[in-house]
């Protein structure tokens, strides 16, 4: 039966399970949990280089130690057995393996061997490894060399990186995922430039990059599927980021056609040529058409030739689907001039948000679940119901003291998971779910200041502790229940869970008070530590703002001795 696009009752749970085999798991990416930036002949990436600008990134925190995770397999793979999680997704950074990116110039044995650990440990313990090939870490010199996503020659240094990982891991992995959200890497990286590498190459950047991935992912897929599928029978895919467009108003056609053109020139952009060879036919129409206005002689968005299409076309084993939230979407007609062409002009609609909606933390981020089961239908009826897994789901929170009792991550992965529940009763084919994400890690852009994870890390501790929020007990009896057995239950966990993380939180605030006391104890007994810091913290801003103001005081006088 086909999905009821008019009904929308928003409400109504749905009690049940999960078909048998669904699988359970939880994310992290390198660059965002990893640290060990410069360790054991790492290369850099262009996260490494753009974290470290000045003004790239919220309070200019960096990547550079993070979770630490590179140190913390056993610890990390515990706390995943402790959800009992049956798949845990995690990235492999590229300049880790190859450190300038160019597999003829060197391999790192020593990253080999780390992601070797990994893989090995999560196996020993029962616990599939899902693994993505590029989340957003590109190695500097292919971006510094090349100018990164936007040549074309990134598609064989991509596959020769996709090629060794093949060679050196696919024997243990059976799921690999050629991108995470190249909607982000393509916009944020190309287009707006809040991204590494920064640059903001309006109306052409991000529909270059999207072009060259989009043949990257290709390429990688056809190398597995000839040269390792045969003998490691695993399976090749890609994540797509995609948030839900509703029509502002349902009897309107324009806002019917705007909330469908959002969805397409998000989802649709990377999933439409790769199920069925080419870009969405609305992109086409309306980049064409603007690029027309503008008076170019092509499209800004660039073709696919006939070859290419049919190369492109069912390179995909499963569909990975990060989603967090929703907008509402009504028609506007954006200005054709050429300075204000953009990936975000091109598309003529307006994206609004219910002030009702639930915010805990990012900026962009609502709580609507009732936008992931439509989100869900749509990929079915459009790209001939594939086989999902979701790879990303999940809520931040923004806080200046340490909170264990995570209410609100627990009402949006209890609605989250329901909503998806009811998806997979409409037909849609979910073989899996991932909570994004397993720690608190570095957020982009936004640095430290947005917490996502299921566990809180304590990141002014140099040990980087790891401890559970209540939406950990939580997710474990969803997980442990395959579903949502009846409201009774339902709503014991949530209660128990919440119990239980007021103790957590005592223990933690002890825990910070002690290593703000042995913190401070170090900066006395540690005279060289204590002046660096001392130097970095208080001279060089002090000297900083002094000579400024002693300049301004001198150019004053000069001006008015002129005068
Ligand atoms: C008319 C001109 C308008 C210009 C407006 C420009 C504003 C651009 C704002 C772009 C905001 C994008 C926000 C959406 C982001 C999500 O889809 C994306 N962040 C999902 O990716 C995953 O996010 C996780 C949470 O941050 C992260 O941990 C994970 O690594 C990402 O894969």
């Amino acid at each position: 039966e086909d999905f009821d696009w008019t009904k929308n009752n928003h409400g109504a749970f749905y009690y049940g399970t999960f078909p048998a085999g669904f699988s359970w798991g939880a994310g992290s990416s390198a660059y965002q949990t990893e640290g060990a930036w410069d360790k054991d002949g790492k290369g850099l990436s262009i996260w490494d280089v753009f974290s470290h600008k000045k003004g790239k990134i919220l309070l200019n925190e960096t990547g550079d130690s993070s979770c630490e995770g590179y140190y913390k397999i056993k610890d990390d793979v515990s706390l995943i057995k402790e959800l009992k999680l049956n798949h845990y997704r995690f990235s492999i950074s590229w300049p880790r393996l190859i450190p300038t990116g160019i597999k003829s110039d060197h391999i790192n044995e020593k990253g080999i061997q780390y992601y070797d650990q990994l893989i090995d440990h999560l196996l020993e313990n029962k616990i599939t490894p899902i693994v993505t090939l590029y989340h957003w870490d590109l190695p500097q010199v292919l971006q510094e060399k090349y100018g990164g996503w936007q040549n074309i020659s990134m598609v064989n240094h991509f596959n020769e990186f996709a090629n060794l990982c093949f060679e050196r891991f696919g024997n243990r992995i059976k799921y690999w995922i050629t991108f995470n959200n190249p909607w982000s890497v393509a916009v944020e990286g190309y287009e707006t430039g809040e991204h590494a590498p920064g640059l903001k190459l309006r109306g052409m950047g991000a529909y270059r990059a999207a072009h060259n991935i989009i043949k990257a992912h290709a390429k990688v897929w056809h190398t597995y599927d000839t040269q390792w599928r045969g003998k490691q029978k695993g399976m090749v895919g890609i994540s797509l980021s995609g948030d839900w467009g509703e029509p502002v108003d349902i009897s309107n056609q324009k806002d019917i056609e705007a909330a469908e053109r959002y969805v397409q020139f998000y989802l649709g952009w990377f999933a439409t040529p790769i199920f069925h060879g080419d870009y969405p036919q609305v992109m086409k129409d309306f980049v064409g058409r603007k690029s027309a206005q503008q008076g170019l002689g092509t499209s800004r968005l660039p073709t696919f030739s006939p070859q290419e299409k049919s190369y492109i076309k069912g390179t995909c084993d499963f569909l990975g689907i990060g989603h967090f939230t929703t907008r509402y979407i009504t028609q506007k007609n954006n200005p054709s001039d050429r300075s204000s062409s953009s990936y975000f002009t091109d598309r003529d609609l307006a994206e609004l948000v219910d002030p009702r909606w639930p915010d805990p933390g990012s900026e962009w981020l609502y709580s609507v679940p009732w936008g992931f089961r439509r989100l869900l239908n749509f990929v079915k009826t459009q790209y001939g119901n594939p086989m999902i897994y979701v790879t990303e789901n999940g809520v931040s929170e923004k806080m200046s003291c340490t909170e264990l009792c995570d209410e609100w991550r627990i009402q949006y992965f209890k609605e989250y998971i329901n909503e998806m529940l009811k998806a997979i009763k409409d037909g849609v084919n979910v073989k899996g779910y991932t909570a994004w994400s397993l720690l608190d890690k570095f957020e982009w852009d936004e640095g430290y200041s947005e917490r996502f994870g299921l566990y809180y890390v304590d990141f002014r501790n140099r040990n980087k502790p790891r401890y559970p929020k209540a939406s950990v007990q939580f997710y474990k009896r969803v997980i442990a229940s395959n579903g949502f057995p009846n409201q009774r239950e339902v709503e014991n966990w949530r209660r128990k869970a919440v119990e239980t993380c007021s103790s957590s939180n005592q223990l933690l605030a002890a825990e910070e008070q002690r290593s703000t006391a042995a913190n401070i104890l170090r900066l006395i007994h540690d005279p060289l530590t204590s002046h660096m810091e001392m130097v970095t913290e208080i001279v060089v801003p002090t000297v900083c703002t002094l000579s400024i103001l002693l300049s301004a005081i001198f150019l004053m006088f000069l001006l008015r001795r002129r005068n």
